[in-house]
């Protein structure tokens, strides 16, 4: 891990075709239902960045035999259920791992311990765990449920289950809980989020209904599921093509095109958004792979308005606003963006740090409790100034967000912590220097 801090610098244009990597949140799935799973699961195309790592540790820790037998290519040998775990079971930096594997190992008579890496002790598990204690879960931790904790679980009660906030995460551990539980479960969702557990379970051979009543999603598991492995391909993570993809549109004379890009409607929000922004943004080669969506995506340099974002359109893009702050930082007029007060409760609080480090930058924002407003300073008129030194906490997506700006700015821009980008996007500095891009020690 690098321990000096990273800066990009201004440069010419951002040119060439990149492959996206494996999507983070199918990739922590893949392990998980593999583990869970009777029979070998193959994968192929996973992500091998830090936190889907610290998932699939976790996975042999509950008993799974799990190897790499290629780049991106895995196996996962599953027992058809968890196992106790002889020691803490650490998550490292992943709310998705520590909170889909407690749903999981809630469904099994045993004790596990969690805990994580600072910013993960950090964050609220209260949300997954007050569904669990309803199913008969119990478990002991720190004030509100935040790591270490221990869970125990066994027997459980079926659900009925409204998420009181928009989050995949929290609807995942109630269905992988459910997978053992008398009656089934079922988690209604007020705002619809991504839905890669319930098309994964299904892969694995398992009965999901999803109907759409007065258009809230009810997700329904029947009691009794039984998963039989199989073999997963795991698209590109639309997360990660962000980066690439937001540097083109900024930096003048650029055109990129990332390929292999999955394009499931709920997790596409920022595509939409930059389109409505004026982005020249090409959607080519549209096939389905694994019974997900993918295409190649390319971006040119383009001369970007402000936009208000529907508030609605929040989980869909959840961990696209800090890029999508930096794109409204290059355009012309304020972009406005409501209901993301969930921004505030992952590794970092983003909107504080992506207004902190747009501000540092010269850029005008202002912070709301659940929003932020980015005033964009209209490229080639009054450039953005850049020059800060951004403090990313930790933070893989305020790292990478800040490290492009820099691309566009008039001065370079520093970030501290960069080892974090490994979380989600090992590959990102070579990726983006193989473009054109400047990225080089602090
Ligand atoms: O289910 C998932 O794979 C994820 C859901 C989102 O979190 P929430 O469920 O907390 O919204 C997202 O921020 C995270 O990066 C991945
Ligand atoms: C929020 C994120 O991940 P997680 O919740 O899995 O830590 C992210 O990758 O932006």
């Amino acid at each position: 891990m690098t321990t000096a801090g990273l800066k990009s610098t201004p440069g010419g244009a951002l040119r060439g075709t990149v492959r996206a990597p494996g999507d983070k949140s199918i990739s922590h799935r893949s392990m998980i239902l593999g583990a869970l799973a009777t029979g070998t699961t193959t994968i192929e195309g996973l992500l091998e960045g830090d936190d889907v790592l610290a998932t699939a540790r976790a996975m042999q820790a509950f008993g799974a035999r799990v190897e790499q037998e290629g780049v991106g290519r895995w196996r996962v040998e599953g027992k058809g259920g968890f196992a106790e775990p002889s020691d803490v079971v650490d998550c490292g930096n992943a709310g998705t791992g520590v909170r889909l594997i407690m749903g999981a190992a809630a469904g099994f008579a045993m004790c596990a311990t969690f805990t994580g890496d600072s910013s993960l002790r950090g964050r609220p598990m209260g949300r997954v765990l007050d569904p669990l204690a309803r199913m008969g879960a119990t478990w002991l931790g720190r004030d509100k449920g935040r790591l270490p904790l221990t869970l125990k679980g066994g027997s459980l009660r079926g659900l009925v289950y409204t998420l009181p906030m928009a989050s995949a995460q929290v609807k995942s551990a109630v269905l992988l809980a459910g997978l053992h539980a008398e009656g089934g479960v079922e988690v209604i969702e007020p705002e619809a989020t991504r839905d890669h557990t319930e098309r994964m379970l299904r892969a694995f051979g398992a009965e999901v209904i999803v109907e759409d009543k007065n258009n809230v999603r009810h997700v329904r598991l029947p009691e009794g599921q039984k998963l039989k492995g199989t073999h997963v391909q795991v698209p590109g993570d639309p997360s990660s093509a962000a980066f690439p993809l937001v540097a083109a549109l900024i930096v003048p004379g650029s055109e990129v095109t990332v390929e292999g890009v999955m394009l499931n409607v709920l997790r596409t929000g920022l595509f939409t958004t930059l389109q409505e922004m004026g982005a020249d943004l090409v959607i080519s080669n549209v096939r389905v792979e694994s019974g997900e969506e993918v295409g190649d995506i390319t971006a040119r340099h383009s001369q970007l308005k402000g936009v208000v974002v529907p508030p609605e359109r929040a989980p869909a893009m959840i961990d696209e606003y800090p890029i999508l702050a930096v794109a409204a930082a290059f355009a012309d007029g304020p972009t406005v963006m409501r209901g993301i007060g969930e921004m505030r409760v992952k590794e970092s609080d983003r909107i504080a740090l992506t207004a902190a480090g747009l501000t540092a930058c010269g850029v005008t924002v202002e912070e709301e409790p659940e929003g932020m407003t980015v005033v964009g300073t209209k490229g080639g008129n009054h450039p953005v100034r850049g020059g800060g030194k951004v403090i990313t906490h930790g933070d893989h997506r305020i790292a990478m967000s800040h490290l492009i700006l820099g691309m566009a700015a008039q001065e370079p821009v520093e970030i501290d912590e960069p080892g974090m980008i490994a979380t989600s996007f090992p590959g990102f500095v070579s990726l983006m220097t193989g473009l054109g891009g400047s990225i080089v020690e602090a």
